[in-house]
């Protein structure tokens, strides 16, 4: 708990002066005013968070964390839980989607092993299980409130060796066979929805068991009672090891002042249990895409934030952030390397 309160005193406001000072120069660059969209906000945020009317974006790093989920056993996810065992090691030999959006951007991606229902045989993904998969939440807590603080720190401890590291530009992605079930859950506590009106496939769950689905998160949130203005109660009862990592990481960026890009379903609810526990971490928030996951939009209303792009994605790992990347890296471009009217010697 102590990580966790010290890393809360820490994360400021955005920086107006240099905000103002960037939305100047952007306004002013040889360009028809506002042209360059969401480029211009991204800019303006950047400076904010950077408290730098130039800063740099170019060492980038995607966190993807894994874990497993007790409420598997409900029958609310379609593929076996072992894949996220597979998968994971596969994270760092560079063969996932994520790998190959991140070779792109010129990202590393970085693996965590939050809480894998089995051992991980890959020395390159960073062992810090808590529990071999969180509890079935549709019969009592996942989580104790110790391991839901234990989940935020090492996210803040993840973020604060990246940093540390000279990363400059931070992501959140994540690997667990049925983490849309507590992603759905966080979503209905903390937005008072019925589970029944967003509740959707992951990936891939046949829509005649959507039903079913919904049922066993109301069941959840019954027996649990979480209470919806906690959400260190909320992530313990109803939440994930990777997500309580991520949420973590958005708080340890936050202190740091760097930037973060925010991925898909699962990411969002692990961004809204952050701004939830802290609302400034809001302002340092890039969220990357729509995800395609039925209650993606509501989510992102949830959050309050819009994101950059919506082009169906919606398979997790940090692929929607690591495509993101370049829209965060092309707003520094443009600041940089764009001239204003005066610069390019127009009297006009
Ligand atoms: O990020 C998203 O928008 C997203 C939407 C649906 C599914 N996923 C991925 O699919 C897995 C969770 O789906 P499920 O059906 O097992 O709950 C998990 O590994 C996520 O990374 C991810
Ligand atoms: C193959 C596979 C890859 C994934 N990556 C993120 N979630 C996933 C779920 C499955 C099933």
């Amino acid at each position: 708990m102590k990580l966790l309160n010290q890393t809360l005193k820490k994360i400021g406001l955005l920086d107006q002066e240099t905000m103002a000072k960037t939305k100047n120069r952007v306004d002013n660059l040889f360009k028809p005013l506002g042209s360059l969209g969401r480029l211009e906000d991204l800019a303006v945020q950047l400076a904010g968070i950077t408290k730098n009317s130039f800063p740099t974006v170019d060492k980038k790093v995607i966190i993807v964390m894994s874990a497993d989920h007790g409420v598997y056993v409900e029958g609310v996810a379609p593929d076996p839980q072992i894949i996220t065992a597979l998968q994971t090691p596969n994270f760092v030999k560079g063969i996932t989607g994520v790998c190959a959006f991140a070779k792109q951007a010129r990202a590393d991606v970085v693996v965590v092993d939050m809480g894998i229902a089995s051992d991980i045989d890959e020395p390159k993904v960073i062992n810090r299980k808590i529990r071999y998969g969180t509890s079935n939440m549709a019969k009592g807590p996942a989580m104790s409130r110790e391991e839901a603080i234990k989940s935020l720190e090492i996210g803040i401890e993840i973020a604060n060796d990246q940093i540390d590291q000279g990363k400059n530009l931070l992501a959140t992605g994540e690997m667990g066979i049925g983490n849309t079930t507590p992603s759905t859950a966080i979503f209905s506590v903390i937005g008072h929805l019925d589970p029944e009106t967003i509740v959707g496939i992951g990936a891939g769950l046949p829509i005649e068991k959507l039903k079913h689905k919904a049922s066993v998160i109301k069941k959840a949130i019954a027996i649990n009672q979480p209470n919806p203005k906690d959400a260190i109660d909320i992530l313990s009862k109803v939440g994930g090891f990777e997500i309580g990592g991520m949420a973590g990481v958005f708080i340890g960026a936050a202190s740091r002042r760097i930037p973060i890009v925010v991925d898909g379903f699962i990411a969002t609810a692990a961004a809204l249990l952050a701004i939830t526990i802290a609302p400034k971490v809001k302002d340092f928030l890039i969220p990357s895409h729509h995800t395609a996951e039925r209650g993606g939009k509501i989510a992102m209303q949830l959050l309050g934030l819009t994101p950059l792009f919506d082009i169906g994605l919606r398979l997790g790992e940090g692929t929607g952030a690591a495509l993101a990347f370049n829209f965060v890296e092309a707003a520094t471009y443009m600041v940089k390397e764009m001239a204003t009217r005066e610069e390019a010697g127009l009297v006009i």
